[in-house]
């Protein structure tokens, strides 16, 4: 964070001053991990980077790597639009931005781009605010402001909880409010992502669920998720049967057919594999020598072999 001339420690000041500065790092996040369907994620050593800085005028955004030449560079940019939309709420709108964005997460994958790029904003924007002295909600911390207005604003928090909170999340919401719970992961667990070159956006991969599901198949899902949380965990030997699931990745499987039948011959190996959030990219909840296994079955997809990220968003 920098601090500009003008900005006052704990007092407000009338507009954000030009010059005030804050750098962002947020990670990809897996969502679902089968059974967890709309509450658990994972956060993966996979980033975006973002720096916004206050200007005297205008609109920049500059972007690099992932979504360059794709992304809008306007008011419709998903981090500039939500930069402006969480400091305008605030009645403490910016004379002008400049947004650099560098971007390592592949777009429309399944990857939780989108809930990057908003978790980035909302956390620029609060770290802004706060350093130009506005006062902050009482109550909580910075990051569980970032996570309940982040998690408002993409409409489920399965995505949202990790890259806020790093580790493998468990997000529910009560009383119109966002939870979530960090856990860490057994240390045996090695990630591995497979990544095609198509692209399935979330919104149309949830049209393709059915409205309801039947009682077996919801009572097969939640045993498997209770156990999940176990294998994951503390007995990873217990992956392949505790990632299995009846809610979502066979009624999405159409959208996504060469996915599909990756993840069957994979199975068959016996590992736990899992599309990841919406699709198409699958998620290998892979053990040591699992790692060369999988590479070898997937000869021609995008191999990423990742740590889990344990930090979660950083601002400063
Ligand atoms: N860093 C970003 N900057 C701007 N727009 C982004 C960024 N990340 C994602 N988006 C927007 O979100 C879309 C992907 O969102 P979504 O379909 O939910 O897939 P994902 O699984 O990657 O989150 C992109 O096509 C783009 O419009
Ligand atoms: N629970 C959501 C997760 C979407 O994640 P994304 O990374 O694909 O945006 C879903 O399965 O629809």
């Amino acid at each position: 964070m920098t601090a500009a001339p003008g900005a006052r420690a704990g007092g407000a000041v009338a507009a954000l001053p030009v010059g005030l500065a804050v750098d962002v790092t947020v990670p990809a996040t897996s969502a679902n991990l089968g059974p967890g369907f709309d509450a658990f994620g994972l956060a993966l050593a996979l980033h975006d980077t973002l720096r916004v800085e206050v200007v005297p005028a205008g609109l920049e955004v500059l972007v690099e790597g992932e979504g360059a030449g794709t992304v809008p560079l306007d008011e419709r940019h998903l981090v500039a639009r939500t930069v402006l939309a969480e400091l305008a709420a605030a009645g403490m709108p910016a004379p002008g931005l400049k947004l650099l964005c560098r971007n390592d997460i592949p777009h429309g994958r399944g990857l939780g781009s989108s809930a990057a790029a908003v978790v980035s904003a909302v956390a620029a924007a609060q770290a802004l605010l706060a350093a130009a002295g506005f006062p902050q909600d009482a109550g909580g911390t910075a990051r569980d402001r970032v996570l309940a207005e982040a998690a408002r604003l993409e409409g489920h928090p399965d995505n949202a909880a990790p890259a806020v909170l790093g580790g493998f999340t468990l997000a529910w919401c009560t009383a119109g409010a966002v939870r979530a719970v960090r856990l860490d992961v057994h240390p045996d667990v090695r990630p591995v992502l497979l990544v095609p070159q198509e692209e399935l956006a979330t919104s149309r991969a949830r049209a393709l669920l059915p409205e309801t599901i039947p009682h077996t198949d919801a009572a097969f899902t939640a045993g498997r998720a209770g156990l999940l949380v176990h294998a994951l965990t503390a007995a990873p030997h217990l992956l392949a049967e505790a990632t299995e699931e009846r809610l979502h990745q066979a009624q999405r499987a159409p959208a996504m057919p060469a996915t599909a039948a990756l993840m069957a011959a994979l199975r068959e190996r016996g590992l736990p594999v899992v599309v990841s959030g919406a699709g198409p990219s699958l998620l290998v909840l892979a053990r040591g020598a699992e790692r060369a296994v999988v590479a070898e079955a997937a000869a021609g997809w995008r191999c990423l072999q990742l740590d889990v990220d344990t930090a979660g968003v950083q601002w400063g």
